[in-house]
């Protein structure tokens, strides 16, 4: 398993739970909840808190680069996923590539890198053609990796991690005692990624939604009441004061 070291990809020294005290997140995850709720309070119809819901993407991604995150995980999470409407399925299968042809140009010019995590050969094939094109055009830009949880599902990752080392252990004469934290994490599909120093959850929702189980395990959670669409650079800053300040706490122990 060839281990492409990025560029941010910390010392290797064990992931301890500590960061300088008051310091900036590498990683920052979101739960982005509330597009539909947006919406039906306005008397809107869901795709227009989608729509609205993709602005806010672009809002917090530049204030990320411009706040030197290295890593911003988001997950465009709904539990309606399944009892959706096929008119608005077939709109959100449609909106990536829209988002990709309004934002890609301003992606570019803040070298921002799109990457995923998931199973994106689940999704329709224009859409993964939209994916993998903006994988492909950003992949040299080294500034914020934007990645994006497609399809995803945290407990399925860990079996699919599971069953993959089995497999490796069963044609290699590495023994089950070879396996500590880091081998295992190396299965998952955020290999190579530093854990999220901070979750964010949108809408007031404080639950992880079967997001990321095993890297969340010393993340610092934040949620706001804020639905997703009215997200903006304010919201994501507060988020990030308060990161610093409960990391100035734990440092004044
Ligand atoms: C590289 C990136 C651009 O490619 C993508 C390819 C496929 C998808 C669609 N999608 C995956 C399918 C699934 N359900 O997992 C979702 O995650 C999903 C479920 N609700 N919403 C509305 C929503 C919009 C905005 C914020 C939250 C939710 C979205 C959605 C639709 C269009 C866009 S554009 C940027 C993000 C985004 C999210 C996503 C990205």
């Amino acid at each position: 398993m060839s281990m492409k070291l990025p560029f941010f990809k910390k010392k290797q020294t064990e992931q301890s739970d500590e960061q300088d005290p008051g310091s900036t997140p590498d990683h920052v995850a979101i739960i982005m909840d509330g597009n539909g709720r947006w919406a039906k309070k306005r008397g809107l119809p869901r795709i227009a808190g989608h729509r609205e819901g993709v602005k806010a993407i672009n809002r917090v991604v530049r204030a990320a680069a411009q706040s030197h995150v290295k890593v911003l995980t988001l997950y465009a999470f709904s539990t309606e996923n399944w009892k959706r409407p096929a008119s608005e399925v077939d709109f959100l299968m449609k909106l990536p590539k829209e988002f990709l042809h309004v934002y890609l140009p301003d992606l570019m010019e803040n070298n921002v890198r799109i990457e995923t995590i998931g199973d994106i050969q689940a999704l329709p094939e224009y859409t993964q053609e939209a994916v993998t094109y903006a994988k492909e055009q950003t992949k040299d830009n080294n500034g914020l990796l934007l990645n994006f949880a497609l399809n995803y599902g945290g407990r399925f990752e860990i079996i699919q991690a599971v069953k993959k080392l089995m497999t490796d252990l069963e044609h290699s004469a590495n023994t089950i005692d070879s396996l500590d934290e880091k081998m295992f994490s190396d299965y998952l599909f955020t290999q190579g990624l530093t854990d999220p120093d901070l979750l964010i959850r949108s809408s007031g929702e404080q639950r992880l939604s079967n997001f990321l189980l095993w890297q969340l395990a010393y993340t610092e959670l934040w949620f706001t009441d804020t639905y997703w669409p009215d997200f903006d650079e304010n919201t994501f800053n507060a988020a990030l004061l308060e990161y610093q300040q409960r990391k100035r706490r734990y440092g004044g122990i």
